[in-house]
């Protein structure tokens, strides 16, 4: 099974939001990584045959999904970004109707909802308004109706945005599981909740996908540039305005160990550590602030 992506462009007047990009998804958990605006969204509507592109072509295993009509539908499942319902649905009503509207049979409807309200513990709400739920139960939401039709082909912009970091454990986990035999895609801004789990990455920079592969292949290219250090911590204002400082903790005595990418260890006693994907992505984006939900995480996982 494969999803092979044809030198897609999407042209907006005088924006080209996705720019000749080509990649072949295989199954496994797929990262999207990019900075804002890198094109991301736009890639993902097409991939979801909802947006038509300005030249190009997605095909599933050989067929333009243009042409699948129905049968891509089946096989194809897509949380956006906002997704829509009716202020007066109920979690269930809504699912129910979004399992009707992708031909799930009605006697797997009901096993089906309750299972997916259960691993994504949404069990509790199942009787209260969409409208009502918080962000992250509605994100939650949004995941179960994308899974409902148990897709083929997953695509899913943001899932984790909102989720707390116990959420994003219990979905990490349950897609990794999902994944068997079935092409993922997942775009976040949240690298950490993609480095567990994806199998593989493409980065995507200004329309164009930069780069694609292993998270182990991908981070090679700056092995060597990942420095870690103890500073005074009244250095660390100076240090800022010279280092690409990843990440700083507070320790004792007034110390401050940072984590920083360079060419040249520029500080006297920093060593190497082995690159991440984060580190990858800032080295790409250097102007992106990650300091969000997603290292509280990481650091809470290494302790
Ligand atoms: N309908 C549209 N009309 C005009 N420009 C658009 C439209 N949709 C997207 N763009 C532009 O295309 C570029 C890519 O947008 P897109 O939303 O795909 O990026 P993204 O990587 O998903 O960003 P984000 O992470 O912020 O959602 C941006 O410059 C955006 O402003």
């Amino acid at each position: 099974m494969e999803l092979k992506i044809e030198r897609l462009c999407k042209q907006f007047k005088d924006k080209k939001a996705v720019d000749d990009a080509s990649l072949t998804l295989t199954p496994g958990v797929w990262g999207l990584l990019g900075a804002n605006g890198a094109g991301k969204t736009t890639l993902m509507r097409m991939i979801a045959n909802v947006m038509t592109p300005t030249r190009g072509a997605v095909c599933y295993d050989g067929t333009d999904i243009r042409k699948m009509g129905e049968t891509y539908r089946d096989i194809f499942g897509f949380l956006p970004q906002d997704f829509g319902y009716s202020r007066d649905f109920t979690v269930k009503d809504y699912l129910e109707y979004v399992a009707a509207l992708k031909g799930v049979p009605a006697r797997e409807t009901e096993n089906k909802i309750n299972h997916l309200l259960e691993v994504l513990t949404l069990s509790d709400v199942k009787r209260k308004k969409i409208a009502k739920l918080s962000g992250g139960m509605k994100r939650r939401v949004g995941i179960a109706q994308a899974m409902l039709n148990e897709p083929k082909v997953l695509v899913m912009d943001e899932p984790t945005a909102g989720l707390d970091p116990g959420e994003r454990v219990r979905f990490r986990n349950f897609i990794s599981e999902f994944s068997h035999d079935r092409i993922v895609l997942i775009s976040t801004h949240i690298v950490s909740d993609i480095e567990y789990i994806a199998t593989r990455n493409a980065i995507m920079k200004a329309g164009k996908i930069v780069d694609i592969g292993r998270t182990d292949e991908l981070v090679r290219a700056i092995e060597g540039k990942v420095w870690t250090c103890t500073i005074p911590a009244r250095d660390l204002a100076g240090y800022e305005m010279r280092l690409r400082i990843i990440n700083q903790r507070s320790e004792d005595n007034g110390q401050v160990s940072i984590r920083y990418l360079s060419e040249k260890p520029e500080i006297s006693g920093a060593v190497t550590a082995q690159p991440r994907l984060e580190d990858l992505y800032l080295w790409y984006f250097p102007q992106e602030n990650t300091e969000c939900e997603g290292n509280a995480l990481r650091e809470g996982e290494r302790n």
